[in-house]
């Protein structure tokens, strides 16, 4: 991936960018995080258990190195989410990483209350197993922004309610870091004998961005603002990604399924084109918005597969790559079908790219690549 690299130092990272390299890290966020990350330091002390979420997408960008010594000495549970947008053939390798390392993680989907049950069976596991003397234990939620973490105390709300249908704000007495503080938090109780209790999350983290790349990998997932890094330098990026992978070349086949008559599936595929679309929406969506979405992907897939199997250059070339990148804005400028003349047609491009790609209408990705494991001993 030396295109690529070089590629970043060259010009996706540097320029205008809006961030600060000071004393090593970067720091893509504003001073109000410091106040959110405070909080969840003192949170932390009285929790019993911790659940880390992260983006399946970035099982090791999307974390904190900052809380990592605070967390790893904690209970501590790694919930890998929105696994429906990652690669499941890549999937299991991430789950060998972490038991090499002696880390409990489970991959979930946040909106799926079966798949946020399996998450609570071995938060109860683990802490039942652990602590048999305190009537109350608490487990919080952290992570950074966007990974989910409101999705899923919104499911563990519902799970709770619907095994305590009378849920009251808990108090719990002289449990704070100073003997004899009252602490008044609220939560949701999941189970009995011990009562634990999951609590609303007092904030999110600042992503520890150490380097370019891992700022690009996590605005691409949506950890880091658009207007931060800018849509066309994450659409490059993620363009680089796919060129390098060689992702599009997988590709032909679903173009030519579409040539044989695709069209039939897409009424079968309804549900899933909606789910992916619109999460939140409620109304199915009519026909034609279905068929604009999978005309769109066809039109994208077979775009970014052309563009790359006529391509004589080295995509290992930052040169060469970069060449590759604007030829593929302007097949998928004609593909969006965007006014040839439009003045910010580079920016509707990017913009649109990007939401089939974190919808995972171009397929399931985990950007990060597995370490090599060197067992914990
Ligand atoms: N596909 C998919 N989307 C998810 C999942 N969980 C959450 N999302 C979506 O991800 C986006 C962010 O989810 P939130 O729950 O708001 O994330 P958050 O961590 O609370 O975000 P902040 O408030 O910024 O810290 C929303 O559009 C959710 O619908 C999941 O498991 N799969």
């Amino acid at each position: 991936m030396s295109g690529l690299k070089e590629l970043l130092k060259k010009g996706l990272g540097l320029g205008d960018m809006a961030f600060n390299a000071g004393e090593g890290a970067i720091n893509w966020f504003p001073g109000h995080m410091a106040a959110a990350r405070r909080a969840i330091r003192q949170r932390l002390k009285l929790s019993d258990l911790v659940i880390e979420v992260r983006d399946a997408r970035l099982p090791l960008s999307s974390t904190n190195t900052d809380l990592q010594p605070h967390l790893s000495a904690k209970r501590r549970v790694v919930a890998l989410n929105k696994k429906d947008l990652a690669n499941p053939n890549i999937m299991h390798k991430w789950a060998h990483y972490f038991e090499t390392r002696k880390q409990d993680c489970i991959a979930i989907n946040a909106h799926s209350q079966s798949s946020v049950r399996k998450l609570l069976e071995l938060v109860e596991f683990k802490l039942k197993e652990a602590i048999c003397r305190e009537p109350t234990l608490l487990v919080m939620v952290v992570g950074v922004p966007n990974v989910g973490k409101s999705a899923l105390i919104n499911s563990i709300h519902q799970i709770a309610k619907s095994r305590f249908p009378v849920q009251k704000k808990m108090k719990r007495a002289a449990v704070g870091p100073l003997p004899g503080v009252t602490q008044d938090i609220a939560g949701f109780k999941i189970a009995h004998k011990p009562s634990i209790y999951v609590l609303d999350s007092p904030g999110v983290l600042v992503p520890s961005i150490s380097d370019i790349e891992t700022g690009l990998k996590l605005a691409l997932a949506g950890s880091v603002k658009d207007s931060v890094v800018g849509e066309e330098r994450i659409a490059q990026y993620l363009l680089a990604v796919l060129d390098t992978r060689g992702t599009p070349l997988h590709w032909k086949h679903l173009n030519n399924r579409r040539l044989d008559g695709i069209e039939y599936e897409a009424e079968a595929n309804h549900e899933y084109s909606l789910k992916n679309l619109k999460p939140k929406r409620r109304n199915p969506p009519n026909r034609s918005d279905l068929v604009y979405v999978e005309d769109l992907v066809m039109g994208v897939q077979h775009a970014l597969y052309s563009t790359l199997t006529e391509f004589n250059g080295n995509v290992e070339d930052e040169n060469d790559l970069e060449c590759l990148i604007d030829l593929q804005f302007s097949a998928l400028q004609k593909a969006m079908k965007i006014p040839h003349k439009a003045s910010e047609a580079r920016l509707m491009v990017s913009k649109k790219l990007l939401t089939l790609f974190r919808t995972g209408k171009l397929g399931p990705f985990i950007l990060d690549d597995v370490p090599d494991v060197k067992p914990v001993s």
